[in-house]
């Protein structure tokens, strides 16, 4: 026979972290409440006939927002066999509340009180015996994290269900209630269980609005209400609410000893003076993301994934950074010397070139890349060199910059080039071989490239291979190593309980505002993924917060924009972290004005939310936890691009490299991608971002590419701007310039989000248009915030003024309308201050 146990408590109890640990599931564990919204099944360890549901934190079988409805209808609707309720043994007396009601059922109830490792180290005694007797159902003592007692909730909990034998009910509330209660139960009609009789009888006399839909008649007991309202003057609900508390205190004297701490602060609390004072918050908060972000982007993160493009992804590295040849000499400093002798060299040529000095047969015979070379005769040319130019000649050429690409003009004397001479000659007229200088690893493109060649491979499979895949899904692997630290960071601070300090520091900015603190808590899982942060929105109880929250969630940068954040950040702002971190500003500062403006129309006024939440007290991160965490985050990433973002790259090499030239339709080469498919849809579209200043084709093809995945934007990069000699920064650099890159990296983090999150986006909204305003309001807001930045940004930094600058100015003007109109719907306010 199977039987369905559910674990059923309050928010942040550890009703997930004991499912995980029953289960082996890998369910999400956060220090704070509501971070399951969604019921999940597992099978138990050992018992493939019994299955455990996870569900989502309640205070009481009175629901206000989805997610408790979730729970509730679990409970109600489908009957598991037993209940675990889990109780956080810390804070007792708040948990029994909902317990008085879950006994109430009919189903079969074992009490786990978890956190039982806290409590003994707090000095706290809980009864159990007293604790069971006063309840009437079984009571073990459990701690999730540490696996204590776990085995023996669950067997007792399935002994429960095989035995059906639910809560014998100990305590009566005073005799007036449970005469109308009595009377109730009678007026039931038969489609209610028996057992779960005075369940319902209860929620009817509650008056509970949504108790309608568990019932199929709702019988009239308006006498009864009345007759109990006029003896305690005051709403049943209230009565049966300090009903309930009454006989909480009543149990807890026998149950708990409170160890005597006197007024001792803990440490949580003395940390949250600090962290959540009303000055202090915000400068702590934006450092804490800045150092964040500084780890991650800028150094330990960032030299990783330096290391990873340069060299497994770029020229090769020699093994543990060994490069010294037998003279004891490092390759690099060889491959310098080489380089610098190989630009005076090319200068001479080029200048010889453009003075009409025969320098033609010299130049081929040291091209060390064609297929006729030989050293020797290259010695001979470089010899033959010194004798075309006159021993004044003073050459100047143009050298390019390598990382900026920008071009530079260079001057070099007769003398250098004979010195330049005589170091080519030295390293025998070819480039010093890094294979030379110890163990040299070739990178992942060199050897892929060279096995295919020596595979005889056709030339549009090697171009698949090197210039689609591994240059698009390189791009993006390239930096797992960024988002591993990250995670850390992140989980971190996640695990230890700031996060939840930082909902509550960002209710009282949000409240100002007149928006809800909850919807915050979306914000912090969207920092992950934005698909659990839109569903997190259900614990939002207002329908209209819950919209604009679902609509504003994707404005944070989730960990898929990391990369081409870092990418922008890196290749056109130095890799400043302040463009990182400042990435989660505009995000945030973006959904307040959104609220703001939002919460002016009809469409979305009305009275916020409150926001009650408690601060779950610091725990130190087990390191255990962080790494599954970072890990999971991690493979979900690399899944991704062995996936989706193989495919897109798969697609958009195919479409960069065919097209039509000179009306046939063929592969093409580097130099002819203008005539590409992709150039062709670029071209049509890209007109649309002129404003934005990045209207090329390859700018735009990457934004629409990031729609299907975010990382997507750096692995079509990575194509488009790939190939050819210099590294994709490098192009990067040369393409864009300050306002252009700025005004490309908002757009993309503002504007509607991936293909998944769109589909979060519609379920949750579960209406289509919702959906379709939301994506538009998403578009609409990047392209406009985009198109002020490059227009501002180019006034500033370059001094145009134009059509555009006019039209930014008009939009600027139109949003702090917006922003600072007299709210028509908030008239309580007005009579207020009246
Ligand atoms: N010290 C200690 N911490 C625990 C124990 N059980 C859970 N926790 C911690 O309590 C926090 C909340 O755990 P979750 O399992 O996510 O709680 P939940 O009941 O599923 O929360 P919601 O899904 O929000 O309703 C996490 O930080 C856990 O690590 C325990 O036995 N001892
Ligand atoms: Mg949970």
């Amino acid at each position: 026979m199977a039987i369905t146990i559910a674990l059923a408590g309050n928010p942040n109890c550890g009703k997930t972290t004991l499912f995980n640990a029953l289960t082996g599931a890998n369910q999400y564990v956060g220090n704070w409440p509501g971070v399951t919204v969604e019921k999940k099944e597992g099978k138990l360890k050992g018992h493939k006939d019994v299955a455990i549901m996870d569900l989502p934190g309640i205070y009481s079988l009175s629901p206000y927002t989805l997610e408790e409805v979730v729970a509730r209808n679990y409970l109600i609707g489908e009957h598991p066999d037993a209940i675990i309720n889990i109780i956080d043994g810390t804070n007792l007396e708040r948990n029994l509340y909902l317990s008085t009601q879950i006994i109430e059922l009919g189903i079969p109830v074992v009490m786990a009180v978890n956190m039982m490792d806290v409590v003994r180290k707090s000095g706290d005694k809980i009864d159990i015996k007293a604790l069971s007797n006063a309840l009437g159902c079984e009571v073990v003592e459990i701690s999730a994290l540490k696996g204590e007692g776990i085995k023996e909730a669950a067997d007792k909990a399935v002994a429960a269900a095989k035995a059906k034998k639910a809560v014998a009910r100990v305590h009566k509330f005073d005799d007036a209630v449970e005469a109308a209660i009595d009377a109730v139960e009678a007026k039931l009609d038969d489609s209610v269980a028996e057992a779960q009789k005075r369940f319902f009888a209860i929620k009817v006399l509650e008056k509970d609005s949504k108790i309608g839909d568990q019932l199929k008649v709702i019988p009239d007991v308006s006498a009864e209400i009345k007759t109990l309202e006029d003896k305690f003057d005051d709403d049943t609900e209230s009565i049966v609410t300090s009903e309930r508390y009454a006989y909480i205190s009543s149990i807890i004297g026998k149950c708990l000893k409170k160890a005597k701490s006197g007024k001792k602060l803990s440490v949580s609390d003395k940390i949250d003076k600090i962290v959540t004072n009303r000055i202090l918050a915000l400068p702590i908060f934006a450092i804490v993301m800045f150092l964040v972000y500084y780890i991650a982007m800028q150094t330990v993160g960032a030299a990783a994934t330096d290391w990873t493009n340069d060299n497994l992804f770029g020229d090769g590295f020699h093994l543990f950074g060994m490069e010294k040849n037998d003279d004891g000499v490092a390759y690099s400093d060889d491959a310098d010397a080489y380089a610098e002798a190989m630009q005076i060299i090319d200068g001479f040529i080029s200048y010889g070139e453009e003075n009409g000095v025969e320098v033609g047969d010299i130049a081929d015979a040291m091209d060390a890349e064609s297929d006729e070379f030989d050293p020797a005769n290259a010695a001979k040319a470089a010899d033959e060199l010194l004798t075309v130019f006159d021993a004044n000649t003073t050459a100047t050429y143009l050298v390019e910059d390598e990382e900026t690409l920008a071009t530079d003009e260079t001057e070099s004397t007769y003398a250098d080039l004979q010195s330049a001479v005589d170091t080519y000659k030295s390293y025998g007229c070819e480039e010093p071989d890094p294979a030379d200088y110890g163990v040299f690893i070739p990178s992942i493109p060199d050897l892929v490239s060279k096995g295919l060649e020596k595979a005889n491979c056709a030339d549009w499979l090697q171009g698949l291979i090197v210039d689609g895949i591994i240059a698009g899904v390189g791009a993006v692997l390239g930096f797992v190593p960024q988002m591993l630290v990250l995670f850390i960071l992140l989980a971190i601070l996640e695990y230890c309980g700031y996060l939840a300090r930082v909902a509550f520091i960002m209710d009282r900015i949000f409240r100002k505002f007149g928006l809800s603190g909850k919807s915050f808590i979306p914000m912090l899982v969207g920092m992950g993924c934005g698909v659990p942060g839109i569903m997190a929105s259900r614990t939002i109880e207002n329908e209209k917060d819950r919209r604009m929250t679902i609509m504003t969630t994707t404005f944070i940068p989730c960990g898929a924009k990391v990369p081409f954040i870092a990418m922008i950040a890196g290749a056109i702002f130095n890799g400043s972290a302040i463009i990182s971190t400042g990435a989660y500003f505009i995000g945030v500062i973006t959904i307040i004005c959104s609220g703001i403006i939002l919460k002016k129309t009809k469409m979305f006024a009305g009275d916020t939310s409150p926001f009650v939440m408690e601060l779950p007290a610091y725990h130190w991160p087990k390191v255990g936890a962080v790494l599954r965490s970072m890990w999971e985050r991690g493979w979900s990433f690399i899944k991704k691009a062995g996936t989706i973002i193989l495919l897109s790259t798969i697609v958009v090499w195919f479409t960069t490299y065919f097209g039509w030239v000179d009306g046939s339709f063929g592969m093409l080469s580097e130099d002819q991608m203008d005539y590409s498919i992709l150039a062709k849809i670029g071209n049509a579209i890209c007109w649309i971002f002129k404003p934005q200043g990045w209207g090329n084709w390859q700018a735009t093809v990457a934004s629409v590419t990031g729609l299907v995945a975010k990382e997507n934007i750096v692995g079509t990069m990575g194509i488009l701007y790939g190939g050819g000699d210099a590294t994709v920064y490098q192009t990067l650099a040369s393409k864009f310039t300050e306002p252009s890159g700025l005004s490309f990296l908002l757009f993309n983090l503002l504007c509607a989000p991936c293909f998944a999150a769109m589909g979060a986006i519609k379920r949750e909204m579960n209406s289509a248009k919702w959906f379709w305003f939301a994506i538009g309001y998403q578009c609409g807001l990047a392209y406009l915030v985009s198109l002020v930045v490059y227009q501002i940004g180019v006034l500033i930094t370059a001094g145009t003024f134009g059509v555009g600058t006019v039209v930014a100015f008009l939009i600027i003007a139109f949003f702090l309308y917006m922003l600072f109109r007299p709210n028509k719907n908030a008239q309580f306010a007005k009579i207020k201050t009246n």
